[in-house]
Parts: C-alpha cells; structure tokens; sequence
C-alpha cells in the first residue's frame, strides 16, 4: 500500500493543493515520486507525448497497461492513477470494470475516467467494487472529432449546466475527486464550492483544489504544448545540447577518451593470446 491513499487526497480538500503529474516510464516515475507528487497519472495523453499521435482517441487498453506497470514499479509514495482510454469503458458497465480491473493488477490505486453524469452507473459500480476513481469534466480530450479540437470550455449556459451536472453526479456516485481540464476559472471556482471532493485543474485558474500538468509539457519536451503550460524548465534543450556534443566528439574522436575503455597493460601477453586464437581459429577451418 502506497502512503497517499484517495481518501487522503480527500482530506487534502481547503487544507493542502494536491499536486499532480503525468508519468508514462519507469525512470520518470521515480523522480516525480522523489519530487514529492501526491498523484502520479498515466494519462492517455500518452498517446501525443510518447507515441506521437494526433489525438488521444488511439490509444489502447494494452499500452495503458504496459505503461501503468512500469510506472508502478517505480513509485512507492503518491498515488498511482491511470487514465481508462477511449473505447474502453462507454460501450457497457461490464466493459469498464473488466478495463479497470485490469489497469488496477497492473499496478495503479484508481482509475480515471473522462465524463461525470453519462458514466454514473460504472462509477458507483467501481467506487461499491472498491476501485477509487476520478472523473473528469470540462474539455474532455476524448470527444476531441465532435468538438473538433481542443477549446477552452464553460462559456455557455449549456456547457456550465454540463460541467456542474458532472462533477455533482460524480461526487454522489463516490469519485474521490475530479479533473476539470480547459475550463473558465469562474467555472472552475463554482465547481470547487459547490462539490465536497478535490477538483484538480488543468488550465483552469486558480480556483481549485490542485493543479495537473503534463510531464512532456512542464520540462520543454513537447512542441504542441497547450497555451495553459508553465514551462519549468528546457529539457528538450539540454537533450539536444547533449546529442550535439556527443556527435561531434564521435566524429572528432574525443570520445571515447582513457576512462571510457579497457586495455590489455601488457602488450606482450596480449600477442601471445590473440597468436594462439587465431591459430585456433585457423585449425577449424
Ligand atoms: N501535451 C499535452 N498536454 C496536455 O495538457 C494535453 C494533451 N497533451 N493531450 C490531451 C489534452 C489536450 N489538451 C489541450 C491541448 C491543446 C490545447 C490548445 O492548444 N488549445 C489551443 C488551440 C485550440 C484549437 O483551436 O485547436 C488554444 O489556443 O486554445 C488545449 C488543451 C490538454 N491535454
Ligand atoms: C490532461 C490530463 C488531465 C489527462 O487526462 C491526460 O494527461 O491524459
Ligand atoms: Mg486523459
């Protein structure tokens, strides 16, 4: 059992913001979890950042899998949450709990599932199961060809009535907290009063419980990073400053230098060897 537990992030509500990150591999997982992250997400953002896809509407339950296992492999602390992909939980109930069953024994502690009201039913049957989940209202990404595109949502009479209704129907089917992504802040404030459970926003002010952001997004790793993202830091950058340097001292021949191999000291030994497997090699023929 990790340390954060849902019902700790619950607790967290007016008290401490929750601070969440993507992670999709081992490597990264380990340091968002030394870094201190309350909630390490695999997001089927996953498909954009690590696969290079247009969308998110690809990606499959097998790499949710994949990448939730080896992200759980890593984090001892914060709680693991994987994304259910699109596909993978609208078409019934028992799809979505066979689906979320499987991203729990690959290693996550909850699910999240984009939409509040519509999912309702699967939600209450997970949350009575005893898989925690989170919901997700404002822009979901996953209905990215209806929208056509991602937009910043809740300006309309119809999309606030859409968001409240949401995040109202998760919180009476037991979701331990709510994603609001791409959402006025006005929105995401009255949001936040009006529910007893964490909201986490995504490019949606201030006003809310917690903040998320994509992993690729924050370190400079992604060129179609959204207006939303603070960039922390230029890894990408460095990544290409590194490569740059190591290329040219391949062709320049400065690496490798002494340290970086291993030689016979005794030259005389090592013509006797290199004798004998050759004429070792010369009898087989
Ligand atoms: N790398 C990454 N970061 C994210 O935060 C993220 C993803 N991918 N993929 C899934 C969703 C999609 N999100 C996004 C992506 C792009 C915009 C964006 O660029 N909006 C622009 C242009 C929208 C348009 O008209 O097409 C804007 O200026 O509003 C917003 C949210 C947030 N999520
Ligand atoms: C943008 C966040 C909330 C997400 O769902 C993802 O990364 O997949
Ligand atoms: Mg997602």
């Amino acid at each position: 059992m990790r340390e954060i537990t849902p019902r700790k992030i619950i607790e967290m509500k007016g008290k401490e913001k929750i601070a969440m990150i993507t992670a999709y591999d081992y490597p990264s997982a380990l340091i968002a979890d030394k870094a201190g992250m309350d909630i390490i997400f695999i997001g089927d953002s996953l498909g954009m950042v690590v696969y290079g896809e247009e969308n998110t509407l690809n990606v499959t339950m097998e790499q949710m899998v994949f990448h939730t296992k080896a992200v759980a492999r890593a984090v001892k602390r914060a709680l693991v949450l994987a994304d259910m992909p699109f596909g993978s939980y609208e078409v019934d109930t028992e799809d979505g709990v066979r689906n979320a069953v499987r991203l729990i024994q690959a290693g996550a502690d909850a699910v999240k599932i984009e939409g509040g009201y519509d999912h309702r039913k699967l939600v209450r049957k997970l949350v009575r199961m005893g898989i925690p989940v989170m919901g997700h209202t404002g822009l979901t990404p996953q209905r990215y060809l209806r929208l056509g595109g991602y937009r910043l949502m809740g300006e309309t009479d119809d999309e606030i009535e859409e968001i409240l209704r949401d995040a109202r129907a998760l919180e009476k089917a037991g979701a331990f907290a709510i994603v609001l992504e791409f959402t006025l802040a006005d929105v995401a404030k009255l949001v936040t009063e009006e529910v007893s459970i964490p909201t986490i926003g995504i490019g949606a002010g201030p006003y809310v419980d917690g903040q998320v952001l994509v992993w690729h997004d924050l370190l400079g790793i992604y060129e179609n990073t959204p207006p939303f993202v603070k960039k922390y830091a230029d890894i990408g950058g460095m990544i290409r400053l590194a490569l740059e340097n190591y290329r040219e001292e391949v062709k320049s021949g400065e690496f490798p230098a002494r340290e970086h191999y291993w030689e016979f000291l005794d030259k005389d030994d090592f013509r006797r060897k290199a004798q004998r497997a050759l004429e070792r090699l010369g009898e087989d023929d």
